[in-house]
């Protein structure tokens, strides 16, 4: 902050400036200064820092060197996008007053406030992702949500019972701005989302206020048309998250006319690490794309399409009444050949949705018009390919009724916007001609100056006989006639002396400065008008806003519909059966990325899970393709809840609330969890959650402690969830033990992926058999990896030995299906009899050692 000497005041610009600053004190404020925006003290700084921009010193104010740093107005939109992109809010100070007639500073007005989450400029957004805002507000056990997307007017709210699951909507989410209350407990919200947070104070959420707020933005008398007036947290959420719009924005947002309300209940439940786990988006090794779902679904020929795509990946529905009349529409789309028109035909019309979110804001360019317009152009034709297709499908119909078309409005553009108008209003040229007489009378006059000028300069050359007199033109004198001053003698008593140079001297004449006047007021004039033209026409926009945000809508979802129809024709895709009872049957199942990255032809495998085979223990080598088998099927799964067909021969999927995967290991070193935390903490959350329509993926759980410790908990998790959560479980293992748990419960069944040996290296053939695998070849694949042979060598002897060891015990043993000591110590309960002297031991200690170790015994499902 500036150093403030009481003895040197500040200079009147500063003290202008330091009066809008304090309003905007979390805010970088861009101060324009003639063609600069200019940045001071602090903000100057941390400007200079992002943007790698010089920092330099404006004067002095109070006694102190102002630190200062700038950017070139034409340039906004570059540096704007770096410092939203790093998180920042940026306020733009414009100056509103006229310099010519200020006293003073000019004054200074903030236009806007733009952040992370507030975004529309096409600049600043990422073309194929949703840019979110999002209030979070708590009452009690309750987490409401309010999610909005200014570039849409897509306005959510959401209601969940749970921390875990609010952490699960905020990964779905992904906000690019979220809003809590400075009370609520941030230690929530920080490590779990990538969005700016802001902490507002609390009375931000009040409930009544937001309530008004609300009506008085969607023009109702109250929200029960929204079908959420229970909903009341999340009403005080969306409250919140409106203000800071309309504070941020300062202009209508009539695009925003209707609250949705999203329930939980109506999706399959993905959490935070399902979402990663199943590479939707980000693949684990990084944030790229490369091997995601995405990746290989994404054919999209709309940027909004895309949008809609990762939204129906991030939330799969379960209403098979809807997902139905997907399946319908894409086979409808797939019977009527699935011709490359109507692809061609939708890659024409753009963004449609972000333009029109920019029409109502009045913040659309000139280019977003002629994008309009030809998205309008291409309508009927749209229109005309979807009538030509089967008539059952209903989804298809009720789109192409949202189509328009929109004569009028194409027609107006046509009229309107010229053919390649620049790309901002601010200089003109984007009318067309013949749009508006008057602006063609002041483009005449403005535009027939040049013609006018060279046949005054013949006239006078004539009249004064000087053949060296020329007219020319600057910022500060305007129009002259320049004549040398050896000929100025020659000058006619009409000329009035201007300017005198130094071989040269500089007049005008009544006739020069009366067209001057003229030709420059026209030229102001003609922009006027053209601005106000402009604006009229946005205004035409408005009333027909909804049915055009339909339009928009329904293309979103065309286009979303036949790309999956291309894909499922592409990748040999089958539609899969939605059933009414528990359970997954897949035939000849592929796992949908790994399947496009191999060099090898995938080895397609079935699986069956059922109210009697709940449970599929999973063995084999490492790399055998254990996990690819697991994710395939969530992934299958997944893809037809979203309406999609499914890489399969044959698919019947029941009906799934929860997708769970506990799957390889990961430190949360951000979070302060080590490996074993993180992996008991998602084990944990399953066996909360989990049901009898839930989808849980295990991977190696209790890998990460004592071999002891680890198998005990991964038989016991296995016991909980086929008894008590009866879930669809899928549980991949190295613990060879548990191959033994289909002999002591119902409902599991041995998987194993086979590989064989040729020549002493081992061969992954990838097929998925009954039965639990008869060997693991661990030192093959570690020997297949580059571990030396020497090492290799060494652990083949120190194998050999711990299995004829383990032999020896087991045929001394009791002949016990699980032999938890087979390869190493004594059971931990023997190892505990053997300490205990029970002559030291009360009645009551001996009671509890006796509940201890049969609790030992429960643990590992021994008899
Ligand atoms: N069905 C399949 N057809 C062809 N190749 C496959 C198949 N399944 C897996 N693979 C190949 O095998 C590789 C290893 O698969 P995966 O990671 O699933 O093995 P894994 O058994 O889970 O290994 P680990 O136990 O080490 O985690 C995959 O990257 C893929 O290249």
């Amino acid at each position: 902050m500036p150093a403030n000497d009481p003895q040197k005041p500040h200079t009147p610009m500063m003290q202008q400036y330091l009066r809008i600053k304090a309003e905007y004190p979390a805010t970088l404020l861009l101060y324009r200064m003639g063609d600069f925006y200019e940045l001071f003290y602090d903000d100057a700084q941390r400007a200079a820092e992002l943007l790698d921009i010089t920092l330099t010193s404006r004067g002095q104010s109070a006694g102190e060197p102002i630190p200062m740093a700038g950017i070139p107005y034409h340039a906004l939109d570059s540096y704007l996008a770096r410092l939203v992109r790093q998180g920042e809010s940026v306020a733009i100070c414009e100056q509103v007053g006229d310099p010519a007639t200020s006293k003073g500073p000019v004054e200074r007005q903030v236009a806007r406030i733009i952040t992370p989450g507030t975004v529309t400029e096409e600049a600043l957004l990422e073309a194929r992702r949703d840019n979110l805002l999002a209030a979070l507000q708590r009452e009690g056990d309750v987490f409401g949500f309010a999610v909005l997307d200014l570039c849409s007017g897509r306005f959510n709210i959401l209601e969940v019972a749970s921390e875990s699951a609010t952490i699960s909507e905020l990964a779905r989410i992904r906000p690019a701005e979220l809003l809590v209350s400075e009370d609520l407990a941030l230690t929530l919200v920080d490590s779990k989302t990538d969005a700016v947070v802001r902490p507002l104070p609390p009375w931000h959420f009040d409930r009544e206020s937001a309530q008004r707020q609300l009506c008085q933005q969607f023009g109702t008398q109250n929200l029960a048309g929204f079908g959420c007036e229970e909903m009341k947290t999340a009403i005080a959420a969306a409250g919140c998250l409106l203000h800071y719009v309309q504070d941020t924005q300062r202009a209508h947002l009539p695009h925003i006319h209707a609250l949705q309300v999203e329930r939980q209940e109506t999706s399959i439940i993905l959490d935070p690490s399902t979402r990663r786990n199943l590479e939707l988006e980000e693949s684990l090794s990084g944030h790229s794309n490369h091997n995601t779902l995405i990746a290989v679904l994404d054919r999209t020929a709309t940027a909004m399409g895309s949008r809609l795509l990762r939204r129906y990946l991030h939330r799969p529905l379960r209403d098979q009444t809807l997902l139905k009349q997907r399946q319908q529409a894409l086979a409808a789309l797939l019977e009527g050949g699935l011709t490359d028109i109507l692809q061609k035909l939708l890659r024409g019309i753009g963004d449609i949705e972000r333009i029109l979110s920019r029409v109502a804001l009045r913040s659309a360019r000139p280019r977003d018009l002629v994008q309009l317009r030809q998205a309008l152009g291409l309508l009927p034709k749209i229109r005309e390919s979807l009538l030509q297709l089967n008539r059952d499908s209903i989804l298809l119909q009720s789109l192409q009724e949202d189509l328009g078309p929109f004569p009028k409005l194409h027609e107006l553009l046509q009229r309107a916007i010229c053919e390649n108008p620049p790309v901002l209003i601010r200089d003109g040229g984007v009318i067309a001609l013949g749009f508006d007489s008057e602006l063609d009378e002041l483009r005449h006059l403005s535009g027939n100056a040049g013609q006018f000028l060279v046949e005054l300069e013949q006239r006078e050359r004539e009249r004064t006989k000087i053949p060296t007199l020329k007219i020319g033109y600057n910022k500060v004198h305007g129009y002259y006639l320049e004549i040398t001053r050896a000929q100025a003698h020659q000058a006619p008593p009409d000329y009035i002396r201007r300017q005198t140079l130094k071989g040269a001297e500089r007049y005008i004449t009544p006739e020069l400065k009366g067209f001057e006047d003229q030709v420059l007021s026209a030229r102001e004039r003609a922009l006027a008008r053209e601005k106000a033209l402009y604006e009229g026409l946005l205004e035409q926009f408005m009333e027909p806003l909804p049915a055009l945000r339909a339009c928009a809508n329904a293309l979103a979802e065309l286009d979303v519909l036949h790309n999956l129809a291309e894909r499922a024709k592409t990748l040999e895709y089958v539609v899969p059966l939605l059933s009414d009872q528990p359970g997954i049957l897949i035939e000849e199942g592929r796992h949908p990325v790994v399947e496009q990255t191999l060099e090898n032809p995938f080895v397609p495998n079935d699986l069956t899970l059922q109210e009697t085979r709940r449970m599929l223990i999973i063995t084999g080598p490492n790399m055998g393709g254990k996990s690819t088998y697991m994710r395939q099927t969530a992934l299958i799964v997944l893809l037809a809840h979203i309406g999609s067909f499914v890489p399969a021969r044959r698919a019947v999927i029941g009906p799934i609330d929860r997708i769970f995967t506990r799957i390889g290991a990961a430190d949360d070193l951000a979070g302060g969890r080590s490996t074993f935390m993180v992996e008991m903490t998602e084990t944990a959350n399953i066996l909360h959650n989990a049901t009898q329509y839930s989808l849980v993926l295990l991977d190696e759980v209790g890998r990460g402690t004592s071999t002891f410790d680890g198998l005990s908990l991964a038989w016991a998790v296995a016991s909980y969830l086929v008894n008590n959560a009866r879930s669809l479980t899928l549980f991949a293992t190295h613990y060879f033990e548990l191959t033994a748990l289909p002999e002591h419960l119902d409902g599991v069944a041995n998987l194993h992926l086979t590989a064989t040996e040729h020549k002493e290296r081992i061969v992954f053939l990838h097929a998925v058999k009954e039965g639990p695998a008869s060997q693991s070849y661990g030192l093959q694949v570690a020997a297949l990896a580059g571990v030396p042979q020497e090492v290799i060598a060494q652990a083949r002897q120190r194998l050999m030995k711990l299995e004829s060891n383990a032999e020896q015990k087991s045929t001394h043993g009791d002949g016990a299906q699980l032999d938890l000591l087979a390869l190493s110590a004594e059971h931990p309960a023997v190892q505990i009899l053997r300490e205990l002297d029970p002559d030291e031991l009360t009645p009551r200690q001996a009671l509890t050692k006796l509940y201890e170790l049969k609790q030992l015994l429960d643990l590992a499902g021994t008899r």
